[in-house]
């Protein structure tokens, strides 16, 4: 994707301040807050440029989303899928399954989702129903039209560094880092969580652009020697507040990954924003910093995808 469309870099310059104040030794100071919403919103204006594009080539990018059960959050997610869809002019389709439907009617879904020509990404959004093994439903997917990049071939394509799909998510985390200019190559990057979604991919795009990545999970120790080592902090564990200002290295640049609620209702991530902010170069916030990007990079690969189809 070209990178033209991006707001101007903003964040370089204060984010190398940032890094220098720290290691004059001074305070760092608040930390900048990244936009997410506005890098989303310019990415999805490209997307709708390059849709334009092709049809004019006869080929309107076709999403279908398979939602199944009635979990407030998904129904959320999956709304705004389709409504992103249609600003950016995707054609999206969404079936919505009951909860009870059985695993083998999902499959027969999804193979009929995998035969039609006008759709060229499938999605099923998580989390499935517990009666649902989402690897099997996932690996039935076929691999050109996987969007979201969770098949098993697209996750080991990851691993090449040549991927069909990237996974949304860290997709838009390394759109973010590009935006914000962060210099990867040879950075100390630290992810928090290893979920097949989120945390493994990541990884192994930080890799991939020359970062030393460590990949933390639920059992390492001493959490906070880890992520005082990060240039680069990216957080995703489903756990509020399990990073606080005195897990951060001065400068840092810290993307958090996690939506939780709290006790009054707010959604908060899973960093403790104003006590990371005092230390950190530049954060993300929640909501408006990762959340976006994630159905931004949905539409770039269902239009590639759909790009991808001209091609053969
Ligand atoms: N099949 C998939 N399922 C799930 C994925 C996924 O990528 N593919 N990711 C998440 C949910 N998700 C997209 O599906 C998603 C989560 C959050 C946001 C978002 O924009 N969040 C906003 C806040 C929204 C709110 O008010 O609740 C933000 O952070 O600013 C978009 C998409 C799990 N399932």
């Amino acid at each position: 994707m070209s990178t033209s469309v991006l707001p101007a870099a903003h964040g370089g310059s204060s984010h190398q301040q940032a890094a220098q104040r720290a290691q004059d030794g001074q305070s760092a100071g608040l930390g900048r807050i990244i936009d997410g919403k506005a890098l989303s919103e310019a990415i999805r204006a490209d997307v709708a440029r390059r849709a334009q594009a092709l049809a004019a080539r006869g080929v309107v990018p076709g999403l279908a989303v398979v939602l199944i059960g009635d979990n407030p959050a998904s129904q959320v997610y999956v709304r705004n899928k389709a409504a992103a869809c249609e600003k950016a002019g995707l054609n999206s389709r969404v079936l919505r399954l009951p909860a009870d439907t059985s695993e083998q009617a999902l499959l027969e879904v999804v193979q009929e989702l995998n035969r039609d020509p006008a759709v060229h990404g499938i999605l099923v959004q998580l989390p499935l129903p517990p009666h649902m093994d989402a690897a099997k439903v996932i690996e039935t997917i076929a691999a050109a039209k996987d969007v979201d990049g969770f098949h098993v071939s697209n996750a080991g394509l990851l691993m090449t560094g040549k991927p069909l799909f990237r996974p949304c998510t860290p997709y838009g985390i390394m759109k973010i880092l590009e935006s914000e200019q962060v210099a990867l190559r040879g950075a100390e990057a630290v992810v928090v969580g290893a979920s097949n979604i989120v945390g493994k991919p990541m990884a192994m795009l930080l890799l991939a652009a020359g970062a030393t990545v460590t990949l933390c999970n639920s059992k390492t120790r001493d959490l906070g020697a880890q992520t005082r080592r990060a240039d680069v902090l990216v957080v995703a564990t489903g756990k509020p507040g399990i990073v606080t200002g005195d897990m951060v290295k001065p400068g840092a640049t810290v993307i958090d990954v996690g939506i939780n609620r709290n006790a009054e209702g707010k959604l908060v991530g899973d960093v403790d924003f104003e006590s990371a902010r005092k230390v950190a170069g530049a954060i993300t916030p929640v909501p408006g910093g990762v959340g976006p990007m994630t159905i931004a990079m949905l539409l770039v690969n269902t239009l590639e995808a759909a790009e991808r189809s001209l091609q053969h």
